[in-house]
């Protein structure tokens, strides 16, 4: 990788915008994982050592562009970093896009940056205003390395100077050296919700590893190929696609769900065979024999690559799947263990298996995305920007 790196940089006295990744779940205001957080904390310290006028910058969520919603204010971030940095003054602001007040030495968050209207589009205009805030650009979000919006691209595109800061190198460095030689069997295993950003990843993961395990959304919408899902998170559109995998790799599918009626807290699941899911019914996760199925592949992978939740994680009764499968994962002393994702680290941090697997990354499509071996459109950008 060749790029400027923040520590090439003399950052005294210089408006310094970080666009970190602190997009971490958060319930009731209350935030539920740290990983995050804490791994974008040496770039901003150093930032803060160097006697920068350091800003940061993230999304939270998906919010309806240019509406405000005070359940996606990054507001329990910037209480956070009040507290941990009890002796600078750190500014929290809303509305910022027509210029920053902020002395050397001080920190201010800025509120999330999917309440502007064009930073999912990369809009020109507000890139530049983004721009317009710093003297360095300091790219760090590796967990969105993957999404070529205003904050990330079109920041990398138009600020000044723009730079890759210290989680970014250290997180490229360590996964292109790990992809050089994967032990096989390998065991890649894609759950979680955001089917239509990993679906176009599966093709290139199914082709690199020796069994795939679908979970999640993902899983749904290869049951749905020859089944009734019912009201289960799934994409029609991608049904076909699911096919054609299917028919030509080693796609790991569950053959019984955990389904319930009811989408809350104290949903109960009934186990039922695939090929019985009703209409009023969702698949919340893995079945039994499933889960007893996706233990013995696990058991003999030799390298394993886990993104996403196999089933909602978040309530109690559809934990089983995803527990199960992280404990295997941590279980397993013959492999070595790569998983990442926003809310894979909320359950990493939850089980506390975080020591027992081999590297924990920020990024959970991104990570995927680098599994492509392709390089990203904001990494091609930096790197001309030498
Ligand atoms: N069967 C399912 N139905 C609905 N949501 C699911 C299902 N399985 C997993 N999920 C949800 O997927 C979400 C995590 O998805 P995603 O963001 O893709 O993972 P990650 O952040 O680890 O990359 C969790 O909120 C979890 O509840
Ligand atoms: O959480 C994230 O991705 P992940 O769920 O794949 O780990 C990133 O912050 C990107 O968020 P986005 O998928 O809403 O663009």
């Amino acid at each position: 990788m060749s790029t400027i790196k923040i520590t090439d940089l003399k950052l005294l006295n210089k408006r310094v915008l970080i666009r970190s990744d602190l997009n971490v779940p958060i319930k009731n205001k209350k935030i539920i994982s740290y990983a995050r957080i804490h791994a974008s904390l040496p770039t901003i310290e150093l930032a803060l050592k160097e006697n920068a006028k350091v800003i940061i910058t993230s999304h939270l969520g998906r919010p309806i562009e240019g509406v405000y919603n005070s359940e996606l204010s990054l507001r329990p971030i910037y209480e956070y970093f009040k507290k941990k940095f009890n002796n600078t003054k750190v500014h929290f602001l809303k509305n910022y896009l027509h210029g920053i007040e902020i002395c050397s030495g001080e920190l201010a968050i800025l509120e999330n940056v999917r309440f502007n209207k064009g930073e999912i589009e990369n809009d020109t205009h507000l890139s530049k205003k983004y721009a317009s805030l710093c003297d360095i650009f300091v790219m760090d979000a590796f967990g969105s390395l993957h999404r070529n919006e205003s904050s990330t691209y079109g920041l990398s595109k138009y600020s000044k100077i723009a730079c890759v800061g210290l989680l970014l190198e250290s997180e490229l460095k360590t996964l292109n050296n790990i992809l050089k030689n994967p032990k096989k069997p390998m065991v890649t295993i894609v759950g979680g919700a955001k089917v239509s950003t990993k679906f176009n990843i599966l093709k290139t993961l199914a082709k690199i590893s020796d069994t795939l395990i679908v979970g999640g959304g993902i899983a749904n919408t290869f049951i749905a190929i020859d089944n009734n899902v019912g009201r289960s998170l799934h994409e029609p559109n991608f049904i076909n696609q699911a096919k054609s995998l299917r028919d030509n790799y080693n796609i790991f599918i569950p053959t019984d769900s955990l389904v319930s009626t009811t989408f809350n807290e104290n949903s109960i699941g009934v186990n039922k065979e695939v090929s019985n899911i009703e209409e009023n019914e969702e698949i919340m996760d893995f079945g039994k024999n499933t889960i007893k199925n996706m233990i013995l592949i696990l058991k003999n992978a030799k390298t394993i690559f886990w993104n996403g939740p196999v089933g909602v994680f978040e309530f109690k009764n559809f934990q089983q799947g995803t527990k199960t499968l992280a404990e295997t994962i941590a279980k397993n002393n013959n492999a070595f263990s790569i998983a990442g994702g926003g809310d894979t680290l909320s359950v990493i941090e939850t089980l506390n298996i975080k020591n027992k697997i081999s590297y924990v990354s920020t990024g959970g499509g991104s990570l995927l995305k680098i599994l492509e071996q392709k390089k990203l459109p904001i990494m091609k950008l930096l790197e001309r920007r030498i």
